[in-house]
């Protein structure tokens, strides 16, 4: 029922290893979840009305001025170009470039949708971008693509500590590839500076690549079809912006790091400071969620957080391999190994559940008062998500289970309509997953549902209105997500 958010987070600085061929950590691209392809949904839909009265009155909007042409920069065209300004002189920026809103936007404006410069080979998949991608691009002879991606001048474009420390801990990589290749090192040490800066695991981008980072983003790079051949990319507007702002993404996957883990890797792989972001725009909903204060969190909250952090770090991969096994045997058809793979990961994936339950409890106990932190909408994303899958597993009604989903689906949704906004598409997944909670409960287990005491939800005809209401907010989302 919950979504897979695609794209990969590779945390963290450099690794430490002197290891030439040590692999060079990426961008963590942000290839962000697939918006429900369909709404699943048992209740019949009613008309998408609109309850954000703001999206109404945006849509009366006058239409939009045609696009400016963006400088062709990349061998291929976008497939689609927005109201974006291509700005060229945004010093505070690494590389100096930027894109501004040309006009007025509404939440959901489509901004840019292009193909990848270049896809990477299965063997790539899930492992960090280094040697081995930048071997890649030059036997796909794409090497001239890159030519504008920053940096586009190594001696200028980023700090030079930076450029000589990448250039030591990966010298006889570098000077191997480039007797092979014959490319100059400079050249290929500058390759392997564009996958830090630019790469995604769905591949590299031209235009898409000049959004900047920010730690309160008003847009958001969507990867909507991947199942097709020819996976594109896009960016949408995550809010009403105004013409000349600033038009930002989030480089970290998963969303939910906390500032500690965020700062490291924006200091090691993007060279630069999020906290100067955050003071200076005084970003209020980032601080709350990160417990950010002069005197921060006590100690032990603090060890708390990053103990739960590193837990949820290491269950991560353990639940993307149960879901990826659940697709599998979802498409083969019923035989004794697929029957013999059901149970085994029917049990890692009851196993897990466990263990996130008890460190759901962890987090109540060590940190009672926290209940706005990042770390929580993560650990609560983990539980519904891992719920989610055992419910997948599970022949027959399992109340325990489907309360979890529906619980931590519910505070999931009060916490991000703050902290990501009303219109973003997380929150559209949660409202389908809380909603289909409510109707399953209601239909199995109505005492059940109302033992979890939600807010003014303590009878059926409330809770199907909530159910309701939950329809047609995720509605209202996706469609606002899916306009050209
Ligand atoms: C994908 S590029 C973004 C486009 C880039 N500004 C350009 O001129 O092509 C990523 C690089 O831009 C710079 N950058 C992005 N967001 C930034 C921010 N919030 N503050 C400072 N530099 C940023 C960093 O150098 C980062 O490695």
């Amino acid at each position: 029922m919950a979504d897979n958010e695609d794209g990969f987070g590779l945390f963290g600085s450099d690794s430490e290893s002197d290891n030439d061929d040590a692999p060079i950590l990426s961008t963590a691209g942000i290839d962000l979840m697939k918006a429900k392809a369909q709404s699943s949904s048992s209740a019949p839909l009613p008309p998408s009305s609109i309850t954000n009265p703001s999206i109404h009155t945006l849509s009366l909007s006058p239409p939009p001025p045609p696009p400016v042409p963006l400088p062709p920069l990349w061998p291929t065209p976008p497939i689609h170009v927005g109201n974006i300004v291509l700005n060229q002189e945004s010093a505070s920026y690494g590389g100096s470039r930027s894109f501004t809103a040309q006009c007025d936007l509404h939440p959901g404006a489509l901004l840019i949708r292009e193909l990848p410069l270049i896809t990477w080979p299965s063997t790539q998949i899930g492992k960090p971008l280094g040697i081995e991608a930048v071997a890649h691009i030059i036997t796909s002879n794409k090497v001239s693509a890159f030519d504008s991606l920053h940096p586009v001048n190594l001696q200028t474009d980023v700090p030079q500590d930076e450029v000589s420390k990448i250039q030591a801990k990966y010298s006889s990589a570098i000077s191997s590839l480039s007797s092979t290749s014959s490319l100059p090192p400079p050249t290929i040490l500058r390759l392997l500076m564009t996958l830090i800066c630019n790469g995604f695991e769905s591949g590299v981008y031209g235009y898409l690549s000049i959004f900047n980072h920010s730690e309160s983003p008003n847009c958001i790079k969507l990867q909507p079809n991947n199942n097709d051949s020819q996976p594109y990319s896009e960016v949408r507007a995550l809010r009403p912006i105004k013409e000349g702002e600033h038009l930002t993404i989030s480089y970290v996957n998963p969303r939910e790091q906390t500032f500690t883990t965020r700062q490291a890797y924006f200091k090691a792989q993007h060279f630069f400071d999020i906290s100067v972001e955050i003071e200076s725009s005084n970003l209020t909903t980032v601080k709350k969620y990160d417990s950010l204060s002069p005197s921060g969190l006590p100690e032990l909250e603090e060890e708390a957080i990053s103990s739960i952090e590193n837990t949820l770090n290491s269950f991560d991969p353990l639940l993307s391999e149960i879901v990826e096994a659940q697709k599998q045997i979802k498409q083969l058809s019923t035989s004794h190994n697929t029957l013999e793979a059901k149970t085994t990961y029917a049990e890692k994936a009851s196993d897990l559940y466990s263990a996130s339950i008890e460190l759901s409890k962890t987090y109540h106990e060590r940190l009672p008062n926290l209940t706005h932190h990042i770390i929580r909408i993560r650990l609560l994303k983990f539980l519904r998500d891992v719920s989610s899958s055992v419910l997948d597993f599970s022949e027959d009604f399992d109340s325990e289970v489907l309360k979890t989903f529906t619980k931590s689906s519910y505070d999931l949704f009060h916490l991000q309509i703050e902290y990501l906004g009303e219109y973003h598409p997380d929150l559209g997944t949660t409202c389908l997953d809380l909603a289909e909670g409510i109707s399953l409960l209601l239909a199995r287990d109505p005492q059940g549902l109302f033992d979890l005491k939600f807010d003014n939800l303590q009878s059926v005809v409330s809770c199907a209105k909530f159910e309701g209401k939950m329809r047609k907010m995720f509605r209202e989302i996706k469609e606002m997500h899916e306009t050209t």
